[in-house]
């Protein structure tokens, strides 16, 4: 490679962490040069309105994909929990990197955990997913919106406004900010969102060569069990505003097992729909049956008010 790679990158904090890391990589393995294309996308600039009201997290991707599509950029690094289960037609996933650590993050200046809690406090969260699984456990708080990139959310509870907020790990430990984690949820407890703690990268699907570079960077395990969490979504014609969770991982005897959530679209309220499901996966379309089967368990189970209409359409989240 003699021209520079380009990557597409938010400017986030955690967004350029993520870009750099994926440049030192892409450095470190093949000698490439690489710089940074810094964006402001519509995500961004939202941050009084619930994502899900205004578009979803596919905002967030969207104008990275502009980039790409004009040739500015050649590459855009996701947090794959921001990317939308169905990409656009000409975009691939080209590579997804070794998860870390996919847990949520208890953060209080105040409480140790969750159950430390009074009754009635307050916690700050705009994720639905989180919501639901939050009020599963302790149906008296408070829950309110918070929104903004990581440093904002801190803020916000430095200042008082709640006293506790829920946050990604991988993100909180990225920008050196483990410190202000009091307690990871087990993952049973509070399972998350598909794609938590992996990065994406995402490219034009004709730029080839890159491509079968990229496949070199891709982490089997992470690979595969993120396939199967987000063919979960995609199976319940999933969008952002699905309160829904989907975390895989391998067990000790070698089967990849799924665990998923689904709480009711509008009333945190109503009752988890779950459903844990194994199997030996080995491709791309093992993972994808075990997601299925997964999705179909809830489907099963689902009362009017949990699933959109016309569910298992294969519609993907509509972006
Ligand atoms: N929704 C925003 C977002 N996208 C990725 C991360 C954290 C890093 C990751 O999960 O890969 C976060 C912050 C959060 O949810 O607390």
């Amino acid at each position: 490679m003699s021209a520079p790679l380009l990557i597409a990158t938010r400017e986030s904090r955690l967004a350029l962490w993520q870009a750099h890391h994926v440049q030192a990589l892409l450095t470190q393995r093949f000698g490439a040069q690489v710089d940074l294309l810094g964006m402001t996308t519509r995500g961004d600039q939202i941050l009084d309105r619930s994502l899900s009201k205004v578009g979803g997290k596919g905002l967030f991707v969207k104008e990275l994909e502009t980039a790409l599509e004009e040739g500015r950029a050649h590459l855009a690094v996701h947090s794959l929990k921001d990317v939308p289960m169905t990409l656009p037609d000409g975009f691939v996933l080209a590579a997804v990197l070794e998860r870390e650590d996919p847990r949520d993050a208890f953060v209080s200046n105040r409480y140790a955990d969750l159950d430390a809690l009074p009754q009635g406090a307050r916690v700050g969260t705009s994720s639905l997913r989180r919501v639901a699984q939050l009020v599963a456990q302790r149906p008296d708080l408070v829950i309110e919106p918070l929104r903004g990139n990581l440093d904002t959310r801190l803020r916000k509870l430095d200042e008082g406004q709640f006293d506790a907020i829920v946050l990604a790990a991988a993100g909180l430990m990225r920008l050196d900010l483990e410190s202000r984690i009091r307690t990871r949820f087990d993952t049973r407890r509070m399972i998350p969102c598909a794609g938590q703690g992996a990065l994406g990268i995402e490219v034009r699907e004709d730029a080839t060569a890159l491509r079968a570079q990229l496949q070199q960077l891709v982490h089997r395990p992470t690979w595969l069990a993120v396939q199967a969490e987000r063919s979960v979504s995609r199976a319940l014609g999933g969008s952002c505003s699905m309160p829904l969770a989907a975390y895989a991982q391998w067990a000790d005897d070698g089967a990849l097992q799924l665990d998923v959530a689904l709480g009711h679209a509008d009333d945190a309220r109503q009752p988890l729909l779950r459903a844990s499901v194994r199997a030996t996966v080995a491709d791309d379309a093992a993972a994808e049956a075990l997601g299925s089967q997964a999705a179909a368990e809830v489907v099963r189970q689902a009362p009017a008010g949990y699933l959109p209409a016309g569910h298992g359409s294969g519609q993907g989240s509509g972006y």
